[in-house]
């Protein structure tokens, strides 16, 4: 393991290479690990059995980038989590904020929301998420130095930077897992419904909420029924979940995969869930397609880890050898849906929030969650 002060030193040298990288940290974890891509090529993903980090956009028509790890080089270090501290709620935000472009940016949202309420109580889909991007300027535009605020401050979230030459600088720090893979497996959950954390986790949720989340969840495990080669599905039941300032509803969801060859096919079932898209999945798309100002590019696209070799410690079943471990090597994957994100361009960051819309939605309460959501990344940017 390098030190970290090394890393960040050796980083810098790298940015200037203008290659692709990524440095991440998962959730819970004081280990941070980074890829530095070799050559300079655009590494795209083809057929889910490369290996490497993933960043895909959420197009699905388009092709994910990968940085593969056989062209590249591994750094893996520690960044104590007690350095973390995951308050977020005495946040001094102004600082960073333009207030001149918000009125225009609530108007417009909050449009764009009652167009959905409209559409849904019309019974074209039950549920769509509609998203905005928002301008900053940032105080500090560094990208390693916003990615170790983004450490200490979200230490349960999957924590990243991303750089490509085709895409610039990427950060965020996500709440939400796609998919998780290990030998025969796997996890996912269904993530929905939102509210702020006032420094408690046991709340009620209202209506709204809870139907909302039960229809990500059902959809998952509607979809994940007729999956060939997906087996022994079981779910937990909802509980709150803390990001950063909020709370979601969680359900955490498992099941068998019988074959590594079956990982693409679970992987574009899931992308998009109605936790970032809607339902029915088609229609809620080109909903959003039609009327959302901006292009998503990669804000609610996934990454992460696709089949990374993993080494457990195992002991030897056999007899008289009971203090014997193995080493098995198998290959993880571990991927997360890309929201709390913002892209870095020319000292600007864009900042990308978004929420579900059901028949029940208020629209300057829909405006007031995406400020809230906005808040996770607006709170590393400021002095
Ligand atoms: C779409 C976003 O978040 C998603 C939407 C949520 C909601 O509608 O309540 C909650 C968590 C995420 O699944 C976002 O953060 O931009």
């Amino acid at each position: 393991m390098t030190e970290s002060i090394d890393f960040f030193q050796n980083l810098n040298d790298f940015l200037r290479d203008k290659r692709a990288f990524v440095v991440y940290r998962k959730p819970g974890s004081s280990s941070v690990k980074a890829l530095l891509q070799k050559d300079s090529i655009s590494h795209r993903l083809n057929d889910f059995s490369e290996s490497g980090f993933a960043f895909a956009p959420f197009n699905v028509e388009a092709t994910p980038y990968l940085i593969p790890v056989e062209e590249s080089d591994f750094f893996e270090f520690n960044f104590p989590a007690e350095t973390s501290l995951d308050d977020s709620s005495e946040d001094d935000l102004s600082s960073g904020v333009d207030f001149e472009f918000m009125e225009v940016d609530q108007k417009n949202h909050e449009q764009l929301v009652q167009k959905g309420i409209d559409t849904i109580k019309k019974g074209e889909f039950q549920k769509v998420v509609l998203a905005r991007s928002e301008k900053v300027q940032v105080y500090d535009p560094d990208p390693t130095r916003i990615f170790r605020k983004l450490l200490k401050k979200y230490p349960q979230a999957f924590v990243y930077l991303w750089f490509h030459p085709d895409t610039d600088y990427w950060l965020g720090a996500t709440p939400e897992s796609l998919l998780n893979v290990e030998r025969t497996r796997f996890k996912t959950m269904a993530l929905a419904g939102t509210q702020l954390y006032k420094g408690k986790i046991d709340v009620a949720w209202g209506r709204k909420e809870v139907e909302e989340q039960e229809f990500v969840k059902d959809y998952i495990l509607e979809s994940l029924e007729k999956l060939k080669g997906v087996e022994n599905v079981s779910y937990s039941k909802p509980y709150s979940a803390k990001a950063g300032n909020l709370l979601h509803i969680c359900t955490d969801i498992s099941g068998s995969l019988n074959s590594q060859e079956d990982l693409g096919a679970l992987v574009k079932t899931l992308h998009p869930t109605p936790a970032v898209c809607g339902l029915p999945k088609q229609k809620a798309l080109s909903f959003i397609l039609e009327n959302e100002e901006h292009s998503r590019e990669f804000y609610s696209g996934y990454l992460g880890e696709l089949n990374m070799k993993s080494e457990h410690k195992r002991n030897s079943n056999r007899r008289n050898q009971e203090n014997q471990q193995f080493t098995a090597i198998s290959k993880k994957t571990d991927l997360f849906v890309n929201l709390r994100c913002m892209k870095l361009k020319d000292g600007n960051a864009r900042i990308f929030v978004g929420g579900g819309i059901t028949k029940d939605s208020n629209a300057a309460d829909e405006w007031m969650e995406t400020v809230n959501k906005s808040q996770t990344m607006k709170s590393v940017l400021v002095k």
